[in-house]
């Protein structure tokens, strides 16, 4: 444990403090929370390299390749999307193997579909009518960006209003992210009564909260983003947009996993983990699985905790399972 402070006292700082159902932000608890948490590079590059070592070495375990897909927001995100490539994407989430990899799989090829897909709000309507057309819908997550994706440079209104629509329109999940200009000036209140609010536009939607991690210059400004983020209610954090110039790396995403892991040891509160952007190989995406194991443990490996975020990743699983078929 990071911090000498007890469930029961971080619920006292935190939990009572509520105004008309609002969480309040206690800068004095967050600061003493946050301040003592130091990040060396060249000792969390080592770690990192660690869990790329980790990873070569499940690279021919069919059963953990499966699971990769298991874990994967199947994700488009551009301007020329159209409801019939949705329906593609909808259809390759939830039947994503072909035959012979299948059969190589035997029954245990029945649970392997993505965890969501995910979309920008217009696009939410055409999921929810395709997933309508499947026998198995209801086996994936309808996940929309949303509040002002991917800058966040819109006024709270607007943002909160967008998730509103999109959650309205059938999404399970909503993909926010943080004011960076906040976050940069150290300005955490903000950030944290911003997420709040965001998470009861949500309403019953699961709401994932993006740090956009490129943008916060230090490892401090994100283990700060990621306390203000679950402190507001996230379920998940997760850390790009897929949009900055530098996405999820091993680094950033190890400091987040700490966050989460101080954060789940003061308050006993799950909170998930979403690496996205730029991950396209599977030996890529097994180093997040092994930081994922290593530093929150084996219950975190569950869709239901941990997501990638990715539009490109599915096809070199199944071109990493099919070598596997012929080796
Ligand atoms: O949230 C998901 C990301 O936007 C996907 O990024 P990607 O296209 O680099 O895989």
């Amino acid at each position: 444990m990071v911090f000498g402070i007890t469930a029961a006292a971080w619920i006292f700082s935190f939990g009572p403090q509520s105004s008309g159902g609002r969480r309040q932000f206690d800068s004095i608890a967050f600061d003493r929370q946050t301040s003592k948490a130091h990040f060396d590079d060249k000792i969390v590059k080592d770690i990192c390299e660690g869990f790329q070592k980790h990873a070569k070495t499940l690279l021919d375990k069919r059963p953990e390749l499966a699971s990769l897909i298991t874990y994967i927001d199947l994700t488009t995100l551009a301007g020329d999307d159209t409801p019939l490539r949705v329906h593609g994407l909808v259809d390759k989430a939830l039947e994503p193997l072909d035959a012979t990899i299948r059969g190589q799989l035997g029954t245990a090829a029945d649970a392997v579909h993505c965890g969501a897909v995910c979309v920008y709000p217009a696009r939410v309507a055409d999921v929810v009518n395709r997933l309508k057309q499947h026998r198995q819908g209801n086996r994936i997550a309808i996940a929309s960006v949303a509040a002002g994706f991917p800058s966040g440079q819109y006024r709270l209104e607007s943002r909160l209003l967008e998730i509103q629509l999109a959650v309205q329109d059938g999404a399970t999940e909503i993909d926010i992210v943080i004011n960076r200009a906040a976050a940069l000036g150290g300005d955490w209140k903000t950030v944290h009564d911003e997420v709040r609010d965001m998470k009861i536009a949500c309403g019953p939607a699961h709401m994932k909260t993006i740090l956009a991690t490129g943008e916060l210059q230090t490892n401090d400004n994100i283990y700060k983003a990621s306390w203000a983020s679950m402190m507001a209610g996230s379920d998940f954090i997760k850390t790009s947009t897929g949009k900055e110039t530098v996405n999820a790396t091993l680094p950033v995403s190890y400091v987040m996993c700490r966050a989460i892991k101080d954060f789940y040891e003061q308050t006993g509160v799950r909170v998930g983990f979403k690496p996205a952007g730029g991950i396209r190989t599977t030996e890529e995406a097994l180093a997040f699985r092994c930081l994922i194991e290593e530093v929150l443990g084996k219950e975190w490996l569950t869709p239901k905790l941990f997501r990638i975020g990715a539009s490109s990743l599915l096809g070199d699983i199944e071109t990493s399972l099919r070598n596997l078929t012929k080796a």
